[in-house]
């Protein structure tokens, strides 16, 4: 599904990432950690085509991604939720919604659009899988900040990605809603790839049905297991034993 060889790029000298090699598999669902500053949200800027790299390659379904805009790559099929919601906040739900849909957006399309029956449904079905069926009237804005993540989410469904990339989807959650969460990822990557940046180790617990891959420094420390990734001394060191890590500060 993905494959990523000799990615890198630096910022003012900062070597930002320097990725020998990143494979994801179709339907995978793969945690990246790492400290603050590792390279996590850089990485998922390349792949949707936010940030340009200095060199490397990322193939997609066997096509190169790297030298495409971010339009382009969102057509092909690859989705990205960012770590604060961007919802907007005057409009309802569904109408948010209606904005997501991958539907033509010339001006005549537009000028002429009727919703259709098809997108009617689609909206509804996407609202239930993310558990905002009863909120469809309500003002984006009056949603608590776990159910405007779930309409990100639910925005980036609309496109029909193939592959998502999540950035922080629990970070300001409450407990239940993070559960909530962690299951919707779950279940999505039973029909998507799935790559999810977290720092909650309790969340990533409950995630890491697959691999999880630990950055440092722009390079990929180790992967393997939740417990292999946990009981690694080398990520104790560089991440989870540090003084400012939410494990850290969990168990304090
Ligand atoms: N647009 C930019 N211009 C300059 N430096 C940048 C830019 N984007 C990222 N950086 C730098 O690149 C490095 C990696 O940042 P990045 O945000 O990817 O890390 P991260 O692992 O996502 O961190 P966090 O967990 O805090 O979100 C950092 O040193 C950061 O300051």
């Amino acid at each position: 599904m993905l494959s990523v060889k000799n990615l890198s790029v630096a910022f003012g000298g900062v070597q930002a990432l320097k990725l020998d090699h990143f494979d994801l598999k179709e339907n995978e669902l793969r945690v990246v950690i790492g400290p603050n500053g590792a390279g996590k949200s850089t990485f998922m800027d390349i792949i949707c085509g936010k940030t340009k790299p200095d060199e490397g390659s990322i193939l997609f379904k066997g096509e190169e991604l790297i030298g495409r805009s971010e339009v382009k790559i969102t057509e092909m099929g690859v989705g990205r939720k960012f770590q604060k919601p961007t919802v907007f906040t005057g409009l309802s739900v569904f109408d948010n919604m209606l904005l997501g849909l991958k539907v033509k957006k010339d001006i005549i399309s537009t000028f002429f659009y009727k919703t259709k029956k098809e997108h009617l449904d689609k909206i509804h079905e996407i609202a239930l899988k993310v558990g905002l069926q009863g909120d469809l009237n309500k003002i984006a804005g009056s949603l608590s900040h776990g159910k405007k993540q779930w309409l990100e989410i639910a925005i980036v469904l609309l496109q029909d990605p193939e592959l998502m990339l999540i950035d922080e989807p629990a970070a300001g959650m409450s407990d239940s809603e993070a559960e909530k969460t962690g299951n919707l990822l779950c279940e999505l990557s039973n029909s998507h790839s799935v790559i999810v940046i977290e720092h909650d180790m309790k969340f990533v617990e409950q995630i890491a049905i697959d691999q999880v891959s630990v950055l440092v420094r722009g390079s990929i420390l180790t992967q393997g297991t939740f417990q292999e990734v946990k009981n690694d001394q080398q990520v104790i060191d560089c991440y989870l034993g540090a003084p400012d890590s939410v494990q850290a500060q969990r168990s304090a």
